[in-house]
Protein backbone atom coordinates (compact mmCIF):
# COMPACT_ATOMS: atom_id res chain seq x y z
CA UNK A 1 0.00 0.00 0.00
CA UNK A 2 1.39 3.46 -0.88
CA UNK A 3 1.23 5.04 2.76
CA UNK A 4 2.02 8.89 3.71
CA UNK A 5 2.55 9.99 7.45
CA UNK A 6 2.58 14.02 7.87
CA UNK A 7 5.15 14.91 10.58
CA UNK A 8 8.22 12.74 11.10
CA UNK A 9 8.86 13.47 14.33
CA UNK A 10 9.56 10.60 16.90
CA UNK A 11 6.42 9.06 15.79
CA UNK A 12 5.86 9.14 12.40
CA UNK A 13 9.87 8.58 11.37
CA UNK A 14 9.55 5.25 13.41
CA UNK A 15 6.13 3.94 12.02
CA UNK A 16 7.23 5.29 8.51
CA UNK A 17 10.14 2.81 9.32
CA UNK A 18 8.61 0.21 10.91
CA UNK A 19 5.54 0.36 8.02
CA UNK A 20 7.96 0.20 5.30
CA UNK A 21 9.61 -2.96 6.70
CA UNK A 22 6.26 -4.13 6.68
CA UNK A 23 6.58 -3.94 2.77
CA UNK A 24 4.44 -0.59 2.33
CA UNK A 25 5.90 2.09 0.23
CA UNK A 26 6.18 4.61 2.13
CA UNK A 27 6.65 8.18 2.31
CA UNK A 28 7.16 10.77 5.34
CA UNK A 29 6.48 14.48 5.15
CA UNK A 30 7.62 17.16 7.17
CA UNK A 31 8.13 21.44 7.18
CA UNK A 32 10.79 20.92 9.21
CA UNK A 33 13.68 21.30 6.36
CA UNK A 34 16.28 20.50 8.49
CA UNK A 35 14.95 17.08 9.76
CA UNK A 36 14.06 16.45 6.11
CA UNK A 37 17.41 16.59 4.92
CA UNK A 38 19.09 14.56 7.17
CA UNK A 39 16.43 11.79 6.42
CA UNK A 40 17.23 11.61 2.71
CA UNK A 41 20.74 11.69 3.73
CA UNK A 42 19.59 8.69 5.85
CA UNK A 43 20.99 10.04 9.27
CA UNK A 44 17.84 9.74 11.83
CA UNK A 45 18.46 13.02 13.93
CA UNK A 46 16.87 11.78 17.50
CA UNK A 47 17.97 9.06 19.92
CA UNK A 48 16.23 5.88 19.30
CA UNK A 49 18.00 2.62 19.44
CA UNK A 50 17.70 0.45 16.66
CA UNK A 51 15.49 2.90 14.27
CA UNK A 52 18.64 3.90 12.50
CA UNK A 53 19.67 0.56 11.50
CA UNK A 54 16.14 -0.37 10.31
CA UNK A 55 16.12 3.26 8.02
CA UNK A 56 19.01 1.94 6.16
CA UNK A 57 17.63 -1.13 5.41
CA UNK A 58 14.55 0.36 4.21
CA UNK A 59 16.02 3.05 2.24
CA UNK A 60 18.57 0.83 0.38
CA UNK A 61 15.26 -1.29 -0.25
CA UNK A 62 13.44 1.42 -1.84
CA UNK A 63 10.62 1.49 0.01
CA UNK A 64 11.01 4.45 1.94
CA UNK A 65 11.64 8.68 1.12
CA UNK A 66 11.15 11.33 2.58
CA UNK A 67 10.11 15.41 1.47
CA UNK A 68 8.67 18.65 2.25
CA UNK A 69 6.74 18.07 -0.83
CA UNK A 70 3.04 18.80 0.24
CA UNK A 71 1.51 18.24 -2.77
CA UNK A 72 3.09 15.60 -4.61
CA UNK A 73 2.69 13.45 -0.83
CA UNK A 74 -0.88 13.54 -0.84
CA UNK A 75 -1.07 13.68 -4.50
CA UNK A 76 0.88 10.21 -4.66
CA UNK A 77 -0.65 8.76 -1.73
CA UNK A 78 -3.91 6.90 -0.76
CA UNK A 79 -3.71 6.37 3.17
CA UNK A 80 -2.58 9.43 4.70
CA UNK A 81 -1.48 9.37 8.51
CA UNK A 82 -1.44 12.19 10.26
CA UNK A 83 1.51 12.44 12.92
CA UNK A 84 2.00 15.84 13.98
CA UNK A 85 2.33 17.26 17.61
CA UNK A 86 -0.50 17.85 20.33
CA UNK A 87 1.19 20.09 22.50
CA UNK A 88 -0.47 21.84 25.45
CA UNK A 89 -2.00 25.08 25.54
CA UNK A 90 -1.66 27.22 28.49
CA UNK A 91 -4.51 25.84 29.89
CA UNK A 92 -4.18 22.03 29.45
CA UNK A 93 -6.61 21.64 26.33
CA UNK A 94 -4.47 20.55 23.35
CA UNK A 95 -3.26 22.77 20.70
CA UNK A 96 -4.66 21.31 17.59
CA UNK A 97 -3.37 23.92 15.45
CA UNK A 98 -0.79 20.74 13.81
CA UNK A 99 -3.68 19.17 13.33
CA UNK A 100 -5.63 21.65 11.88
CA UNK A 101 -2.94 22.25 9.15
CA UNK A 102 -2.36 19.36 8.20
CA UNK A 103 -5.83 18.69 7.53
CA UNK A 104 -6.35 21.89 5.67
CA UNK A 105 -2.87 21.09 3.58
CA UNK A 106 -5.04 17.53 2.58
CA UNK A 107 -7.80 19.12 1.49
CA UNK A 108 -6.07 21.52 -0.41
CA UNK A 109 -4.13 19.20 -2.81
CA UNK A 110 -6.17 16.49 -2.16
CA UNK A 111 -6.96 15.51 -5.93
CA UNK A 112 -9.10 11.72 -5.09
CA UNK A 113 -10.42 9.70 -2.53
CA UNK A 114 -8.37 9.31 0.52
CA UNK A 115 -8.05 7.56 3.64
CA UNK A 116 -7.15 9.66 6.72
CA UNK A 117 -5.48 7.94 9.62
CA UNK A 118 -5.23 10.15 12.42
CA UNK A 119 -2.09 8.75 14.99
CA UNK A 120 -1.31 11.86 16.71
CA UNK A 121 -3.16 11.73 20.39
CA UNK A 122 -6.14 14.01 19.91
CA UNK A 123 -9.01 14.82 22.14
CA UNK A 124 -12.32 13.17 22.37
CA UNK A 125 -14.32 13.95 19.16
CA UNK A 126 -11.48 16.04 17.16
CA UNK A 127 -11.01 12.73 14.23
CA UNK A 128 -14.37 13.21 13.53
CA UNK A 129 -13.95 17.20 12.61
CA UNK A 130 -10.60 16.12 10.60
CA UNK A 131 -13.17 15.18 7.85
CA UNK A 132 -14.70 18.54 7.92
CA UNK A 133 -11.35 20.46 8.12
CA UNK A 134 -9.91 18.48 4.46
CA UNK A 135 -13.41 18.81 2.97
CA UNK A 136 -13.87 22.46 4.04
CA UNK A 137 -10.12 23.48 2.92
CA UNK A 138 -10.52 22.27 -1.02
CA UNK A 139 -11.96 22.16 -4.38
CA UNK A 140 -11.93 18.49 -4.43
CA UNK A 141 -15.21 16.99 -4.01
CA UNK A 142 -14.13 13.10 -3.90
CA UNK A 143 -15.18 11.46 -0.45
CA UNK A 144 -12.49 11.55 2.19
CA UNK A 145 -12.51 8.63 4.87
CA UNK A 146 -11.77 9.17 8.33
CA UNK A 147 -10.20 6.78 10.86
CA UNK A 148 -8.52 7.16 14.55
CA UNK A 149 -5.78 4.69 15.26
CA UNK A 150 -3.63 5.47 18.55
CA UNK A 151 0.09 4.87 18.86
CA UNK A 152 1.30 3.67 22.26
CA UNK A 153 4.54 3.44 21.51
CA UNK A 154 7.05 4.54 24.08
CA UNK A 155 10.13 6.75 23.81
CA UNK A 156 13.49 4.04 24.38
CA UNK A 157 11.89 1.08 23.39
CA UNK A 158 9.85 2.47 19.97
CA UNK A 159 10.83 0.20 17.79
CA UNK A 160 10.08 -3.31 19.34
CA UNK A 161 6.90 -1.55 20.60
CA UNK A 162 5.91 -0.70 17.08
CA UNK A 163 6.32 -4.04 15.71
CA UNK A 164 5.18 -5.99 18.43
CA UNK A 165 2.31 -3.73 20.21
CA UNK A 166 -0.04 -5.37 23.10
CA UNK A 167 -2.99 -4.37 20.37
CA UNK A 168 -3.93 -2.31 17.58
CA UNK A 169 -6.54 0.34 17.86
CA UNK A 170 -8.62 1.41 15.02
CA UNK A 171 -11.73 3.88 15.47
CA UNK A 172 -13.73 4.55 12.39
CA UNK A 173 -17.32 4.86 11.02
CA UNK A 174 -16.31 3.50 7.77
CA UNK A 175 -16.19 -0.15 7.30
CA UNK A 176 -13.30 0.59 3.80
CA UNK A 177 -11.37 2.61 6.32
CA UNK A 178 -11.50 -0.01 8.88
CA UNK A 179 -10.60 -3.31 6.69
CA UNK A 180 -7.93 -0.99 4.79
CA UNK A 181 -6.09 -0.10 8.20
CA UNK A 182 -6.53 -4.16 9.17
CA UNK A 183 -5.32 -4.95 5.96
CA UNK A 184 -2.43 -2.34 6.73
CA UNK A 185 -1.00 -4.20 9.69
CA UNK A 186 -2.04 -7.70 8.08
CA UNK A 187 1.55 -8.80 9.81
CA UNK A 188 1.05 -7.94 13.33
CA UNK A 189 0.22 -11.01 15.44
CA UNK A 190 -2.19 -9.16 18.10
CA UNK A 191 -5.20 -8.25 18.80
CA UNK A 192 -7.10 -5.47 16.96
CA UNK A 193 -9.84 -3.53 18.58
CA UNK A 194 -12.18 -1.87 15.94
CA UNK A 195 -14.21 1.00 17.72
CA UNK A 196 -15.77 4.41 16.71
CA UNK A 197 -13.32 7.48 16.35
CA UNK A 198 -14.20 8.99 19.91
CA UNK A 199 -13.85 4.86 21.54
CA UNK A 200 -10.37 4.91 19.64
CA UNK A 201 -9.71 8.32 21.20
CA UNK A 202 -11.05 8.02 25.08
CA UNK A 203 -8.50 4.13 24.70
CA UNK A 204 -5.08 6.14 24.20
CA UNK A 205 -5.95 9.16 26.66
CA UNK A 206 -7.17 6.56 29.29
CA UNK A 207 -4.39 4.37 28.96
CA UNK A 208 -1.60 6.83 29.51
CA UNK A 209 -4.27 8.30 32.77
CA UNK A 210 -3.99 4.80 34.09
CA UNK A 211 -0.22 4.02 33.91
CA UNK A 212 0.40 7.19 35.41
CA UNK A 213 -2.08 6.46 38.27
CA UNK A 214 0.16 2.92 39.09
CA UNK A 215 3.24 5.71 38.96
CA UNK A 216 1.53 7.75 40.92
CA UNK A 217 0.09 5.33 43.35
CA UNK A 218 3.41 3.26 44.55
CA UNK A 219 4.64 6.64 44.64
CA UNK A 220 2.51 7.99 47.44
CA UNK A 221 3.36 4.09 48.81
CA UNK A 222 6.95 4.49 48.82
CA UNK A 223 6.54 7.61 51.00
CA UNK A 224 4.65 5.30 53.60
CA UNK A 225 7.00 3.18 52.90
CA UNK A 226 9.89 6.00 54.14
CA UNK A 227 7.84 6.12 56.94
CA UNK A 228 7.93 3.62 58.02
CA UNK A 229 11.06 1.20 57.20
CA UNK A 230 9.50 -0.93 54.42
CA UNK A 231 11.28 -1.50 50.93
CA UNK A 232 9.13 -0.23 47.84
CA UNK A 233 10.81 -2.16 45.45
CA UNK A 234 9.55 -5.25 47.37
CA UNK A 235 6.26 -4.26 47.61
CA UNK A 236 5.76 -3.22 43.76
CA UNK A 237 7.65 -7.26 43.38
CA UNK A 238 4.72 -8.68 45.65
CA UNK A 239 2.08 -6.62 44.16
CA UNK A 240 3.17 -7.01 40.74
CA UNK A 241 3.14 -10.89 40.72
CA UNK A 242 -0.72 -10.74 40.82
CA UNK A 243 -2.05 -11.11 37.78
CA UNK A 244 -4.58 -8.50 37.94
CA UNK A 245 -2.37 -5.69 39.07
CA UNK A 246 0.58 -6.47 36.76
CA UNK A 247 4.53 -6.01 37.53
CA UNK A 248 4.91 -2.83 35.05
CA UNK A 249 4.32 1.08 35.89
CA UNK A 250 5.32 0.38 39.71
CA UNK A 251 8.78 1.49 40.29
CA UNK A 252 8.56 4.76 42.42
CA UNK A 253 10.85 7.20 42.21
CA UNK A 254 10.99 10.81 40.80
CA UNK A 255 7.48 10.60 39.04
CA UNK A 256 6.48 10.56 35.51
CA UNK A 257 7.95 13.34 32.67
CA UNK A 258 7.98 12.87 28.74
CA UNK A 259 5.94 14.51 26.03
CA UNK A 260 3.41 12.04 26.96
CA UNK A 261 2.04 11.96 29.98
CA UNK A 262 1.66 15.09 31.53
CA UNK A 263 0.21 16.96 28.42
CA UNK A 264 -1.98 13.88 27.98
CA UNK A 265 -3.28 14.32 31.62
CA UNK A 266 -3.35 17.90 31.04
CA UNK A 267 -5.14 17.59 27.91
CA UNK A 268 -7.96 14.55 30.08
CA UNK A 269 -8.57 16.50 32.93
CA UNK A 270 -9.26 19.39 30.67
CA UNK A 271 -12.11 17.80 28.67
CA UNK A 272 -13.52 15.86 31.70
CA UNK A 273 -13.92 19.80 33.51
CA UNK A 274 -15.29 21.03 30.17
CA UNK A 275 -17.97 18.15 30.51
CA UNK A 276 -18.54 18.53 34.71
CA UNK A 277 -16.99 15.04 35.04
CA UNK A 278 -13.86 15.84 36.79
CA UNK A 279 -11.87 12.99 36.79
CA UNK A 280 -10.66 13.29 40.59
CA UNK A 281 -8.61 10.81 40.74
CA UNK A 282 -6.51 11.60 37.60
CA UNK A 283 -6.20 15.06 39.68
CA UNK A 284 -4.93 13.81 42.60
CA UNK A 285 -2.46 11.56 40.22
CA UNK A 286 -1.17 14.61 38.83
CA UNK A 287 -1.00 16.47 41.98
CA UNK A 288 1.43 13.47 44.01
CA UNK A 289 3.66 13.89 40.81
CA UNK A 290 4.36 17.33 40.94
CA UNK A 291 5.41 16.66 44.47
CA UNK A 292 8.18 14.35 44.03
CA UNK A 293 11.19 16.48 42.79
CA UNK A 294 10.66 18.42 45.69
CA UNK A 295 10.08 15.16 47.72
CA UNK A 296 13.57 14.17 46.69
CA UNK A 297 15.63 17.55 47.62
CA UNK A 298 13.74 17.66 50.75
CA UNK A 299 15.91 14.70 51.32
CA UNK A 300 18.99 16.47 50.54
CA UNK A 301 18.58 19.37 52.15
CA UNK A 302 18.58 17.24 55.33
CA UNK A 303 21.06 15.84 55.00
CA UNK A 304 23.59 18.31 53.36
CA UNK A 305 21.99 21.01 54.77
CA UNK A 306 21.99 24.77 52.95
CA UNK A 307 22.82 24.00 49.58
CA UNK A 308 24.46 27.45 49.13
CA UNK A 309 28.19 26.74 47.57
CA UNK A 310 27.95 23.20 47.74
CA UNK A 311 28.67 21.04 44.75
CA UNK A 312 25.65 18.83 43.56
CA UNK A 313 26.18 16.59 40.87
CA UNK A 314 22.68 15.45 38.86
CA UNK A 315 23.29 12.32 36.84
CA UNK A 316 20.70 12.12 33.87
CA UNK A 317 19.06 14.69 31.83
CA UNK A 318 16.94 12.70 29.42
CA UNK A 319 13.27 11.41 31.19
CA UNK A 320 14.16 8.04 30.54
CA UNK A 321 16.84 6.06 29.56
CA UNK A 322 17.58 4.98 25.74
CA UNK A 323 16.11 8.19 24.91
CA UNK A 324 17.80 11.98 24.18
CA UNK A 325 14.36 13.77 25.54
CA UNK A 326 13.89 16.08 28.21
CA UNK A 327 10.77 16.83 27.34
CA UNK A 328 9.26 17.60 31.07
CA UNK A 329 12.26 15.86 32.37
CA UNK A 330 12.21 15.86 36.01
CA UNK A 331 15.74 16.79 35.83
CA UNK A 332 14.63 19.80 35.09
CA UNK A 333 12.93 21.31 38.36
CA UNK A 334 15.83 19.69 39.85
CA UNK A 335 18.14 21.97 38.57
CA UNK A 336 15.95 24.40 38.97
CA UNK A 337 15.79 24.57 42.74
CA UNK A 338 19.37 23.55 43.12
CA UNK A 339 20.31 26.94 41.07
CA UNK A 340 17.40 28.96 43.45
CA UNK A 341 18.69 27.68 46.44
CA UNK A 342 22.84 28.63 45.18
CA UNK A 343 24.28 24.86 45.15
CA UNK A 344 26.87 24.66 42.18
CA UNK A 345 25.35 22.39 39.40
CA UNK A 346 27.55 19.84 37.13
CA UNK A 347 25.24 17.28 35.85
CA UNK A 348 26.07 14.59 33.10
CA UNK A 349 23.94 12.31 30.26
CA UNK A 350 25.25 9.69 28.17
CA UNK A 351 23.00 11.18 25.13
CA UNK A 352 21.74 14.77 25.84
CA UNK A 353 23.92 17.98 25.85
CA UNK A 354 22.87 20.95 28.32
CA UNK A 355 20.64 23.55 26.09
CA UNK A 356 22.28 26.63 26.20
CA UNK A 357 20.40 28.78 28.55
CA UNK A 358 21.37 26.37 31.67
CA UNK A 359 24.96 27.02 30.01
CA UNK A 360 24.00 30.49 30.61
CA UNK A 361 22.22 29.65 33.99
CA UNK A 362 26.32 28.32 35.51
CA UNK A 363 24.84 24.79 35.04
CA UNK A 364 28.36 22.67 34.03
CA UNK A 365 28.28 19.36 32.58
CA UNK A 366 30.99 16.77 31.76
CA UNK A 367 31.03 13.57 29.18
CA UNK A 368 32.97 12.10 32.58
CA UNK A 369 30.99 10.82 35.17
CA UNK A 370 33.48 10.93 37.53
CA UNK A 371 35.01 14.27 36.33
CA UNK A 372 31.42 15.11 37.03
CA UNK A 373 31.22 13.06 40.73
CA UNK A 374 34.36 14.64 41.61
CA UNK A 375 34.44 16.79 45.19
CA UNK A 376 30.46 16.39 44.67
CA UNK A 377 28.51 17.09 47.93
CA UNK A 378 25.22 14.83 46.97
CA UNK A 379 24.77 13.22 44.31
CA UNK A 380 20.91 13.37 42.59
CA UNK A 381 20.25 10.64 39.89
CA UNK A 382 17.25 11.33 37.86
CA UNK A 383 17.44 9.01 35.12
CA UNK A 384 18.25 5.52 35.39
CA UNK A 385 20.59 5.12 32.59
CA UNK A 386 22.15 1.73 33.02
CA UNK A 387 25.61 3.21 32.99
CA UNK A 388 24.98 4.65 36.46
CA UNK A 389 24.58 0.91 37.92
CA UNK A 390 27.87 0.56 35.88
CA UNK A 391 30.01 3.24 37.68
CA UNK A 392 32.54 2.13 40.06
CA UNK A 393 31.51 3.03 42.91
CA UNK A 394 34.24 2.36 44.92
CA UNK A 395 36.30 4.94 42.99
CA UNK A 396 33.45 7.38 43.32
CA UNK A 397 33.72 6.94 47.24
CA UNK A 398 37.42 7.96 46.75
CA UNK A 399 36.88 11.12 44.85
CA UNK A 400 33.35 12.82 46.20
CA UNK A 401 33.38 15.43 49.07
CA UNK A 402 30.74 13.96 51.28
CA UNK A 403 29.33 10.75 50.25
CA UNK A 404 25.81 11.10 49.58
CA UNK A 405 23.57 9.30 46.66
CA UNK A 406 19.87 10.21 46.33
CA UNK A 407 18.70 7.88 43.87
CA UNK A 408 15.56 9.32 42.49
CA UNK A 409 14.83 6.13 40.57
CA UNK A 410 15.48 3.67 43.30
CA UNK A 411 18.10 1.78 40.69
CA UNK A 412 21.30 1.07 43.03
CA UNK A 413 22.04 -1.15 45.45
CA UNK A 414 21.31 0.37 48.38
CA UNK A 415 23.43 -2.42 50.39
CA UNK A 416 26.64 -2.41 48.75
CA UNK A 417 26.76 1.10 48.58
CA UNK A 418 25.80 1.42 52.49
CA UNK A 419 29.21 -0.70 53.09
CA UNK A 420 30.97 1.66 51.27
CA UNK A 421 30.29 4.31 54.08
CA UNK A 422 27.49 6.13 51.10
CA UNK A 423 24.60 8.12 52.81
CA UNK A 424 22.21 6.29 50.43
CA UNK A 425 19.08 6.97 49.96
CA UNK A 426 16.21 6.61 47.73
CA UNK A 427 12.63 6.86 47.75
CA UNK A 428 10.93 4.28 49.65
CA UNK A 429 13.85 2.78 49.45
CA UNK A 430 15.85 2.96 53.09
N1 LIG B 1 6.60 10.57 21.38
C1 LIG B 1 5.94 9.48 21.74
O1 LIG B 1 6.50 8.58 22.37
C2 LIG B 1 4.50 9.31 21.39
C3 LIG B 1 3.90 8.05 21.54
C4 LIG B 1 2.54 7.88 21.21
C5 LIG B 1 1.81 8.95 20.73
N2 LIG B 1 2.42 10.17 20.58
C6 LIG B 1 1.63 11.27 20.01
O2 LIG B 1 1.99 11.37 18.62
C7 LIG B 1 1.99 12.74 18.19
C8 LIG B 1 3.37 13.10 17.65
O3 LIG B 1 4.30 13.00 18.70
P1 LIG B 1 5.88 13.14 18.43
O4 LIG B 1 6.54 12.93 19.74
O5 LIG B 1 6.25 12.29 17.26
O6 LIG B 1 5.96 14.68 18.02
P2 LIG B 1 7.21 15.50 17.47
O7 LIG B 1 7.06 16.86 18.00
O8 LIG B 1 8.47 14.74 17.71
O9 LIG B 1 6.98 15.51 15.87
C9 LIG B 1 5.92 16.17 15.23
C10 LIG B 1 6.39 16.55 13.83
O10 LIG B 1 5.31 17.07 13.06
C11 LIG B 1 5.82 18.07 12.19
N3 LIG B 1 4.71 18.88 11.65
C12 LIG B 1 3.95 19.80 12.28
N4 LIG B 1 3.02 20.29 11.44
C13 LIG B 1 3.18 19.66 10.24
C14 LIG B 1 2.52 19.72 8.98
N5 LIG B 1 1.48 20.53 8.76
N6 LIG B 1 2.97 18.93 7.97
C15 LIG B 1 4.03 18.11 8.16
N7 LIG B 1 4.69 18.00 9.33
C16 LIG B 1 4.27 18.76 10.36
C17 LIG B 1 6.80 18.82 13.06
O11 LIG B 1 7.71 19.59 12.30
C18 LIG B 1 7.48 17.66 13.83
O12 LIG B 1 8.61 17.18 13.14
C19 LIG B 1 1.54 13.54 19.42
O13 LIG B 1 0.16 13.72 19.35
C20 LIG B 1 1.91 12.64 20.59
O14 LIG B 1 1.11 12.86 21.72
C21 LIG B 1 3.73 10.37 20.88
O1 LIG C 1 7.18 2.39 36.78
C1 LIG C 1 7.43 3.45 36.20
C2 LIG C 1 7.38 3.60 34.79
C3 LIG C 1 7.67 4.83 34.23
N1 LIG C 1 8.01 5.89 35.01
C4 LIG C 1 8.27 7.21 34.38
O2 LIG C 1 7.18 7.52 33.53
C5 LIG C 1 7.60 8.30 32.43
C6 LIG C 1 7.06 7.77 31.13
O3 LIG C 1 7.71 6.55 30.82
P1 LIG C 1 7.24 5.59 29.63
O4 LIG C 1 5.78 5.39 29.70
O5 LIG C 1 8.07 4.39 29.64
O6 LIG C 1 7.64 6.47 28.33
P2 LIG C 1 6.82 7.31 27.26
O7 LIG C 1 7.65 7.32 26.04
O8 LIG C 1 6.41 8.61 27.85
O9 LIG C 1 5.51 6.43 26.91
C7 LIG C 1 4.20 6.72 27.42
O10 LIG C 1 3.59 7.73 26.64
C8 LIG C 1 3.46 7.38 25.24
C9 LIG C 1 2.86 8.58 24.53
O11 LIG C 1 1.49 8.67 24.70
C10 LIG C 1 2.61 6.13 25.10
O12 LIG C 1 2.49 5.80 23.72
C11 LIG C 1 3.22 4.98 25.89
O13 LIG C 1 2.37 3.85 25.82
C12 LIG C 1 3.38 5.43 27.34
O14 LIG C 1 4.03 4.40 28.09
C13 LIG C 1 9.13 8.36 32.51
O15 LIG C 1 9.51 9.60 33.08
C14 LIG C 1 9.49 7.23 33.46
O16 LIG C 1 10.67 7.48 34.18
C15 LIG C 1 8.06 5.75 36.39
O17 LIG C 1 8.35 6.71 37.11
N2 LIG C 1 7.78 4.53 36.94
Amino acid sequence: MKILLIGQGYVGTTMAVVLANAGHEVTGLDIDHDKIASLQKGKLYFYEPGVQKMLDKQLEANRLQFTTDARQAVVNNDILFITVGTPSLSNGNADLTYIKNAAKMIGQYKNKKKIIVVKSTVPVGTTEKVKDWVMEAGEDTAPVEVAMNPEFLREGNALQDALYPDRIVIGSHSDEALETIHQLYQQWNCPFIKTTPRGAEMIKYASNGFLATKISFINEIAMLCDKLEVNVRDVSKGMGLDKRIGPSFLEAGLGYGGSCFPKDIKEFLWTANTNQIPLSILSKVEQVNHHQPDYLLDKVKKQVGSLTGKNVAVLGLAFKPHTDDTRESVSIPIIQQLLEEKAIVTVHDPVVNLEANWIEKGVLQNNDPYQVIKESDAIIICTNWPQYEALDWKKVRKIVRHPAIFDGRNMLNAEQLSELRFHYEGIGYP
